[in-house]
């Protein structure tokens, strides 16, 4: 399978992704500069974290008019795979392709620790190999990550099971004590009504190996590979 990993000016977990792709699943990763348009015929579309044009202006609003975004969008427009973790969960909402838009984090910082998700999902294709309910150990490290959206949205977001991981305790417990940026719902990620477009802030990629503390974010990348090779 070939996994297209889209590199912009300030990307800086493109090689993380690659690595788990590459080294941790035996795929191909395939690095595609922001200025090119040709997707290189891959298979699916990993946006990676980073501070994509130094964040300028707010995260994700320059990269969402650069070539390969307009290539990702025609992409997922034909059904495509795409996952935007972190900043790239910020150019999906910037470009249009999910609902809502990031605020910075209610504690105005940066924050960089583990947290727990619940899996509210797991009927697409990112999540099919995770139980409905399970509690998930995967880091978060941003700015901007208060997920919002107008309130119609967020009806619209929950009633049809777009909510797909949301922060929560070690138990599973969903409350304000444990909402780490401000976001509506405590959302941590949420996917397009066809299910084939999936952003989220925590870094699935940094918990695909037990050194890294957490192994809870490879199934995600398991997901896809499944998804994709075993329709
Ligand atoms: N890890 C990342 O993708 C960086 C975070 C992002 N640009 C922010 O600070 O909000």
């Amino acid at each position: 399978m070939r996994v297209g990993i889209p590199v912009f000016p300030g990307s800086n977990c493109d090689r993380d992704v690659g690595w788990v792709v590459e080294s941790v699943l035996g795929h191909e990763a395939v690095y595609l500069w922001h200025s090119e348009r040709d997707l290189k015929n891959v298979d699916c579309i990993i946006i990676p974290g980073g501070f994509s044009y130094g964040d300028y202006l707010r995260a994700g609003a320059m990269a969402k008019i650069s070539p390969i975004t307009e290539a990702i969008c025609e992409f997922a427009e034909k059904g495509g795979l795409v996952m935007g973790i972190c900043n790239g969960f910020q150019i999906l909402l910037e470009a249009g392709l999910l609902p809502g838009a990031m605020l910075p984090n209610k504690t105005l910082s940066f924050i960089c620790k583990f947290v727990h998700l619940r899996l509210e999902n797991n009927e697409i294709p990112f999540t099919r190999l995770y139980k409905k309910g399970e509690v998930l150990k995967i880091p978060i490290a941003h700015a901007e990550g208060n997920y919002t959206c107008p309130e119609e949205t967020l009806k619209e977001i929950e009633e049809n099971g777009q909510v797909v991981v949301r922060y929560c305790s070690p138990e599973g417990v969903v409350s304000e004590d444990y909402n780490p940026n401000g976001s509506l719902n405590n959302i941590a990620g949420i996917c397009n009504k066809r299910g084939n477009v999936f952003g989220l802030m925590p870094h699935p990629e940094r918990a695909s190996e037990a050194i890294l503390g957490s192994e809870d974010g490879l199934r995600m990348f398991k997901s896809i590979v499944e998804s994709i090779t075993k329709v």
